[in-house]
Parts: C-alpha cells; sequence; structure tokens
C-alpha cells in the first residue's frame, strides 16, 4: 500500500503539493490527472524521492519513505522503476544495453559502466524485449528507434529493475495515439499480470477513464477528485480543469478508447470531457 499523508512540497512561496492524503491500494493502476501545472508531475518525484517533501510523509508498505537515505533511500529508488515521457534511454547505446541498464542500480557502477552482464541478464532483457512486441530491435541503436518503440524499450528497462511499483510521469504526451495505445496497453499488462501498483501521469481524461481503476484529480496542488472512472461526472472534470474552459473539437487528436462501451455509455457528455482534457492539456502545456 502506498499512503501519502499531509504531504507538502513548497518551491518558495508556491505549494506544488498541498497537504496530500492519498491511500493506494497494492496492485491499483492509478491515473492522475490535472492541468499543467497541477503538481502531478511533483507528486511522483516525491514518491520515487528525487526531491524531499517539505512536511508530511509518504509511506509504501512498512517502509517510510519520506525520510530516507544513504543505502536505504539508493534501495528504494531500486524498487521504484520510473517512466519518463522522454523515454531517458542512451540512444548510442543498443536496445538490449539500455533494458540491462536497468539492473544498474542493484549490480554496482563498476560493473554497470563496463556493461558486465551475465547471460541470464542477456536473456531476461530479451524476454522483456519480447513481452513488449519489440525483441527484433535489440541490436539496433535506441535512439533510432519510433517514440513509441523507445518508450516500450523504457518499460522493459523498468521492468528489468524488478521494482515494486511503476511511477509513469507522462508517459504518451509524445506519442501517437496508436503508440499511446500500445504503451497503455503494455503498463496495463504488467499491472494485471504482476499485480504491480503503477502510477501514471496522464494529460487526457479519457485515457485515465479507459486505463484506470482509480483516478485523483489535482487542481493547484490539491487533491480535488479522487475516485473511479464512473465518479468521474461532468462537475468533477471541470473542478479538476477548471469551469468554461474553452476548447476546440480539433485539440482532441490524442484520445484513445479501446473500450467503446464503457467509456461511451458513462455519461453523455462523455467525448465532451474528452475534449476538454486534451483542449486544456493542449493550451497549457
Ligand atoms: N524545481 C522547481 N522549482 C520551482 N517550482 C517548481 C519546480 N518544479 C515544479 N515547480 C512548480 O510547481 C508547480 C507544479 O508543477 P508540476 O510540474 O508538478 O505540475 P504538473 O501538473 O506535472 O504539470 P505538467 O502537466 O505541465 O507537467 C508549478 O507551479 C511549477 O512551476
Amino acid at each position: 500500500m502506498l499512503i501519502y499523508q499531509n504531504v507538502t512540497k513548497r518551491f518558495g512561496a508556491n505549494a506544488a503539493v498541498d497537504n496530500v492524503n492519498v491511500s493506494v491500494d497494492a496492485g491499483t493502476m492509478l491515473g492522475i490527472i490535472g492541468r499543467s501545472g497541477a503538481g502531478k508531475s511533483t507528486l511522483l518525484r516525491l514518491t520515487n524521492r528525487m526531491i524531499d517533501p517539505s512536511a508530511g510523509s509518504i509511506r509504501f508498505g512498512p517502509r517510510d519513505i519520506s525520510h530516507l537515505k544513504g543505502k536505504a533511500l539508493l534501495d528504494w529508488r531500486a524498487d521504484c522503476a520510473m517512466i519518463f515521457q522522454q523515454f531517458n534511454l542512451i540512444p548510442r547505446l543498443d536496445v538490449l544495453t539500455n533494458v540491462m541498464l536497468g539492473r544498474a542500480n542493484s549490480m554496482g557502477i563498476v560493473k554497470s559502466v563496463f556493461k558486465l552482464f551475465t547471460d541470464a541478464e542477456r536473456h531476461e532483457a530479451l524476454l522483456a524485449l519480447e513481452r513488449l512486441g519489440i525483441v527484433e530491435t535489440a541490436l539496433q541503436q535506441a535512439g533510432t528507434l519510433s517514440g513509441g518503440q523507445q518508450q516500450r524499450v523504457a518499460i522493459a528497462r523498468a521492468l528489468m529493475q524488478n521494482p515494486k511499483i511503476i511511477l509513469a510521469d507522462e508517459p504518451i504526451a509524445s506519442l501517437d495515439p496508436m503508440n499511446a495505445k500500445l504503451v497503455m496497453d503494455a503498463l496495463r499488462d504488467i499491472n494485471r499480470q504482476e499485480g504491480m501498483t503503477v502510477v501514471c501521469n496522464l494529460h487526457t481524461l479519457d485515457t485515465a477513464r479507459t486505463y484506470c481503476d482509480r483516478i485523483v484529480g489535482m487542481r493547484g496542488g490539491k487533491v480535488v477528485f479522487d475516485g473511479t472512472a464512473a465518479e468521474l461526472t461532468t462537475d468533477a472534470a471541470r473542478e479538476i480543469y477548471g469551469a468554461g474552459a474553452e476548447f476546440d473539437e480539433a485539440a482532441t487528436s490524442t484520445t484513445i478508447n479501446d473500450r467503446p462501451d464503457e467509456t461511451g455509455s458513462q455519461d453523455s457528455d462523455g467525448p465532451r470531457l474528452r475534449a476538454v482534457g486534451s483542449a486544456v492539456a493542449s493550451a497549457g502545456g
């Protein structure tokens, strides 16, 4: 279980995350939504402890991860895989090596610098790539792959880390709808197959609705919605994104929806809400 208790992060006078209280059951696929600047990335960076909270605590199972230092902090970062919008691969290295670098935290800096991987690790990395449907790219330079392929390499690298939780910071924001769907399908598959907790920042409301068991909506650093896709009503979406936001249907190009029956029947404003999510994201970010 992941528990945020009165978590605040201030940058000067600005509370980027403002007294957040959320408990996430193990094995949940959690989506965090909100317009640009709402505090989504800050919450993830607090979770993997790239930054320290100004107040409050974050617990993962029995560990209070908000005040870890030294080896305990390194251990937590190894347990906590992070996927970024811009993939963060090493473009000149081949795909297989990039995936095996997921082991770097546990194998030590010297071994990873000299790329001293075992046959078993190579095999495991190939299996991860196969699972992601891109094993044929194993010997290509990572930088030559499409964005969607690179993000799947990043997911394979995360799997190689043997994490206890995956944090994904807008993993599909740079991808076209088809690749976005492949990446979200992969994250959901890992969540379902391994029972792995996945926390995913998303720009688009419809993606959160389609893929997430639970959705947290942030605005101005605060949690203003916490519920299921079905509970995310028109009013709740307005509260998250700001009422009366002007939007243009043409800005809704990043919608993905592989469960049209469910999302289409939840309420008659479904397409409009999707438009609000995408348009606000486009305008703000
Ligand atoms: N390192 C920092 N120094 C100062 N202010 C910061 C820093 N990081 C974030 N902020 C501020 O904190 C607030 C929340 O930013 P954050 O990046 O968490 O929002 P977000 O919801 O992830 O936005 P986006 O969707 O655009 O990524 C913003 O006002 C931002 O300017």
